[in-house]
């Protein structure tokens, strides 16, 4: 279990985390979603005791960080920039690890073996692809067998194996009951590996909730249609009491129905359908329509795409006050 109580970190006038409090429960996925700049790497880095809270609390399993006696065996993580010694093997990079940490040298092995990069652990991992860094940087968090596990981008540079192993590694460690916090901006891969989500913006919560939740509260649901007898159809499902909008190519959308309800209504007048689809937002969706009034740095699109909530998906990763990659640029004040 992971507690935020009022977190919050200031870096000079910014605030990064405001006032932060929530749990990361074991026994689950939880997925940590905010736009560029939202303060999820000092969230989490303030987990792990590598930046102090200006005010506020985290505790791991009910100890603060630096009361962990061998931090490794209660709390893991990959970070975006884990170091390792380039001069070292990989089986050496994480042997020194697992001796400050008095794990025996054998685990040392089972998690390079685990990772896929057994056959590979007497080389350095200056020369290892991105992937190959990540399942290095993941065996490194599995060292200590800790109960909590902090992922942030845990796919990037993966392949779709890897990206497809990293999903089922973190759902069988939280089926162990181990509790399993990572941030992705992966939205797709988050709707699949996640079960509960916490979202921020601008170092606010926003949401605390399951992703079946999130997705409901954030999107339109509707029943969408095609037929050859548009016009048929939309008079006999305004006879029968519903709001139909006209979609693009000709398709109907209709609000506040169910499939049941609309097949029903033009069952009963003869009326041939090619399409009958309840139609449910992704994850990517909920999530833009959320932190829509959230986002550091929004796109131009010229005047056609209107406001654009920048979504991560499009933005790439903004490093700390550099510009981000993108076609143009506003920071928002
Ligand atoms: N060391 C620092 N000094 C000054 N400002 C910082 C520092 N670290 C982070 N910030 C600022 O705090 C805010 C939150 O940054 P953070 O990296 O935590 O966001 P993030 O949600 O992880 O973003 P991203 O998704 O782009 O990785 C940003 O505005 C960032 O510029």
């Amino acid at each position: 279990m992971i507690e935020l109580a009022g977190l919050t970190k200031r870096f000079g006038t910014k605030t990064a985390v405001d006032h932060l409090s929530f749990q990361v429960r074991p026994g689950v996925v939880t997925g940590f979603l905010g736009p560029n700049g939202a303060g999820k790497s000092t969230t989490m880095r303030m987990m792990l005791g590598l930046d102090h809270p200006t005010s506020g609390t985290v505790r791991i399993d009910g100890k603060h960080y630096r009361e962990l006696a061998e931090p490794l065996r209660n709390i893991g993580a990959l970070l975006e920039a884990r170091s390792m010694h380039p001069g070292r093997s990989a089986y050496n990079n994480l042997l020194c690890l697992a001796q400050s940490n008095r794990i025996p040298e054998r685990r040392v092995g089972e998690v390079l073996d685990l990772v896929g990069l057994g056959a590979v652990a007497k080389r350095k991992p200056k020369g290892f692809s991105m992937g190959m860094g990540q399942r290095l940087g993941i065996a490194a968090a599995l060292l200590g067998d800790p109960r909590v596990l902090l992922f942030d981008e845990p796919v990037n540079g993966l392949d779709p194996e890897g990206i497809h192993w990293v999903r089922n590694l973190m759902k069988a460690l939280a089926a162990e009951g181990r509790t399993i916090f990572v941030s992705s901006h992966l939205m797709s891969e988050m709707a699949l590996t996640a079960d509960h989500l916490i979202v921020i913006g601008q170092g606010k919560l926003l949401a605390d909730t399951s992703m079946a939740e999130f997705i409901h509260q954030n999107s339109r649901s509707y029943v969408r249609l095609r037929s050859p007898e548009p016009v048929r159809l939309r008079e006999a499902l305004t006879a029968g009491g519903l709001a139909v909008a006209e979609g693009p190519d000709g398709v109907l959308e209709v609000d506040g129905a169910s499939t049941e309800q609309v097949g029903d209504l033009a069952g009963a007048q003869g009326i041939t359908l090619h399409e009958l689809s309840a139609q449910r937002a992704s994850l990517e969706e909920a999530f833009m329509q959320m932190t829509a009034g959230a986002v550091e740095y929004h796109a131009h699109h010229g005047s056609a795409a209107g406001p654009v909530a920048a979504g991560p998906d499009a933005a790439g990763q903004a490093a700390d006050g550099a510009e981000p990659r993108g076609p143009r640029w506003s920071k928002e004040g």
